[in-house]
């Protein structure tokens, strides 16, 4: 028997219609739709994007546990599940629709268990969709040009160190910190400190009906959730 196909389709940053005509085609065609699956709490972010477009009882539905962690033991345990679970059913002969937010070629789980995939089962063919990403969406919701002409852009992880983040800026003309959620204090005192907080936005669960886009004000001392990411422009 053929094996099926995985593909990783990239579902967009969070309004449903921000999704590309072939994601959607590959939704309506594949018999498997595999998905990232919080344990506790609501549904995923990818999965309720694409519930507006698939009937379950008409599909193999697959949720897939996806720790969000640093734990390289936890973490390879779980991966490895996920792969054998996708595998079961591409080894029937069945392709298998892997949905993650945003673009799947970026920071998303589908990289990992891609490369997992190939090292386990190297038979197994496997195509991504590109997806419109968070960075993307946010410029475009913000109503801020990127970049222009010349212009430098970084998107890069937030991290603790603030020496690395003030280099970033001062070498680009914009900057998006995606994971900037844990260091947001330091982030704004580093912003102030550089004279930069007047172009700064950020915004959370961009595009989709849980949006918010904060002020600099309303964002000291704010618990900000882990899909918001911070644009700015110089
Ligand atoms: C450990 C930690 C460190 C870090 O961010 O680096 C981390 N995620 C953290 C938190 C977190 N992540 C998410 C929520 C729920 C938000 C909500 O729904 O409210 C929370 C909050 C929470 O759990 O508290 C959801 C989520 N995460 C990813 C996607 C995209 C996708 O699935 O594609 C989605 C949307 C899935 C969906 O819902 O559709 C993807 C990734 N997240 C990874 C790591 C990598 C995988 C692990 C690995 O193998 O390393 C990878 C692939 C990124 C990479 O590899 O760069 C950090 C710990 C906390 C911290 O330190 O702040
Ligand atoms: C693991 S990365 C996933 C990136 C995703 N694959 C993409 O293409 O945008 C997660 C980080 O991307 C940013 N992010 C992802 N989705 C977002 C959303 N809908 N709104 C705002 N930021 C988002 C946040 O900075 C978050 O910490």
């Amino acid at each position: 028997m053929t094996l099926g196909t995985l593909y990783g389709l990239g579902v967009g940053p969070g309004d449903p219609e921000l999704i590309t005509v072939k994601a959607f085609r590959k939704l309506q065609e594949c018999p498997v739709i595999a998905y990232p699956k919080k344990l506790k709490g609501s549904k995923s972010y990818a999965h309720r994007i694409v519930e507006t477009y698939i009937n379950p009882a008409e599909k193999n539905m697959l949720g897939l546990v996806f720790p969000m962690t640093k734990d390289e033991e936890t973490l390879s345990i779980e991966w490895a599940k996920s792969v054998e679970a996708i595998y079961t059913y591409l080894e029937q002969g069945q392709d298998v629709a892997f949905v993650t937010e945003g673009d799947p070629m970026l920071f998303s789980t589908f990289i990992h268990l891609m490369k997992l995939m190939k090292e386990t089962y190297p038979e197994v063919q496997m195509e991504t969709v590109a997806g419109i990403s968070s960075f993307n969406g946010s410029a475009n919701r913000l109503g801020i040009p990127l970049a222009d002409g010349n212009d430098y852009v970084a998107m890069i992880p937030a991290t603790e160190d603030m020496d690395e983040m003030r280099r970033v800026l001062e070498t680009h003309d914009a900057v998006v910190f995606i994971k900037v959620a844990k260091v947001l204090e330091d982030m704004i005192d580093l912003l102030e400190d550089m004279n930069l907080l007047y172009g700064t936005h950020v915004v959370t669960k961009v595009t989709s009906d849980e949006e918010v886009i904060w002020t600099i004000d309303e964002l000291r001392g704010a618990e900000l959730n882990y899909l918001s990411c911070m644009v700015v422009r110089k």
